[in-house]
């Protein structure tokens, strides 16, 4: 495991009109790792996730992509750098097959003729290195697919432009048990394979079944970033809900104990 993010931001600000949404947060995300983003409704990882693709200029602080400086100032600069985010709806054309949602707008073409032998290639070969299993046939249309297939293709969409970066904002929320199992195997696969995945979710099963790190938000304020395994469900709670955690001498302008790749911090420490 890297002990240098590969996505890090520090000190953003943004607000809307008078209301601040983020306040001097810091977020790091390391290749080969996932982390786990938490926090109430309204605490602002939407917002964040939106800053982090472009979508929101940000009012003050500071993004480094494998340590340098970098600008996002819009959804370009961020697929540029191989930031990737899966929504929640997906973003899925119903009434196309599975190769021609994954190339939606990036269709591969000989001249004016869509390449279609390329592309369907390609698209095999992306799902079989996240060892996707689910899907069987490439031209299924996506409006028969299972919900957990659904999200496997626009995971697999995601990780097909030599992503670095996946942000998947809560990819279970809407899924059964087996096929919950089966998609947050797929998330684990995408950090073994090397990339830093981002996982919002609200749901702590799948967090700490799935995560090498949680950050949690409380109000717009970073409140912790630690190791998953330094930290208990209840503790989690406790900063998703107070903006604190006793037992863990964190909270809110606390900052993180989290020291990446490295061994972590004794509970407490503040970095
Ligand atoms: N475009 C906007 N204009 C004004 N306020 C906004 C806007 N987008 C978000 N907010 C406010 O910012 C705060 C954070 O919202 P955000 O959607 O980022 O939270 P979240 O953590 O993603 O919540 P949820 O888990 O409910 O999706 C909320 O108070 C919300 O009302």
């Amino acid at each position: 495991m890297s002990a240098t993010p590969l996505l890090e931001l520090r000190g953003i600000d943004k607000s809307f009109g008078p209301v601040q949404v983020l306040r001097d947060v810091a977020f790091s995300a390391f290749p080969g790792q996932v982390t786990a983003l938490v926090g109430d409704n309204g605490a602002g990882k939407s917002t964040l996730v939106k800053c982090i693709s472009g979508i929101y200029p940000t009012d003050a602080g500071e993004f480094l992509f494998g340590g340098r400086p970098v600008s996002i100032h819009n959804p370009r600069d961020a697929a540029e750098l191989g930031i990737e985010v899966v929504y929640q709806d997906l973003a899925l054309c119903d009434n196309l097959d599975i190769v021609q949602n994954m190339f939606l707008g990036r269709e591969k073409r000989h001249g004016l003729v869509l390449d279609e032998p390329t592309m369907e290639q390609m698209a095999a070969d992306t799902l079989a290195g996240l060892s996707v299993r689910t899907v069987t046939s490439l031209r299924q249309q996506v409006s028969s697919l299972s919900g957990g297939q659904r999200q496997t293709v626009a995971i697999a969409k995601a990780v097909l432009w030599n992503s670095k970066v996946v942000i998947l904002d809560e990819p279970t929320a809407a899924l059964g048990v087996a096929q919950t199992a089966q998609v947050l195997e797929l998330v684990r696969r995408l950090a073994d394979n090397g990339l830093a995945v981002v996982l919002i979710s609200h749901n702590m099963n799948d967090v700490f079944a799935v995560s090498d790190r949680i950050a949690a938000l409380y109000l717009g304020q970073m409140v912790a970033e630690v190791k998953t395994t330094d930290i208990t469900h209840a503790q989690i709670v406790e900063l998703i809900t107070a903006g604190r955690s006793g037992a863990l001498g964190l909270g809110s302008g606390n900052g993180s104990n989290d020291t990446g790749g490295e061994p972590a911090a004794a509970p407490g420490a503040a970095r």
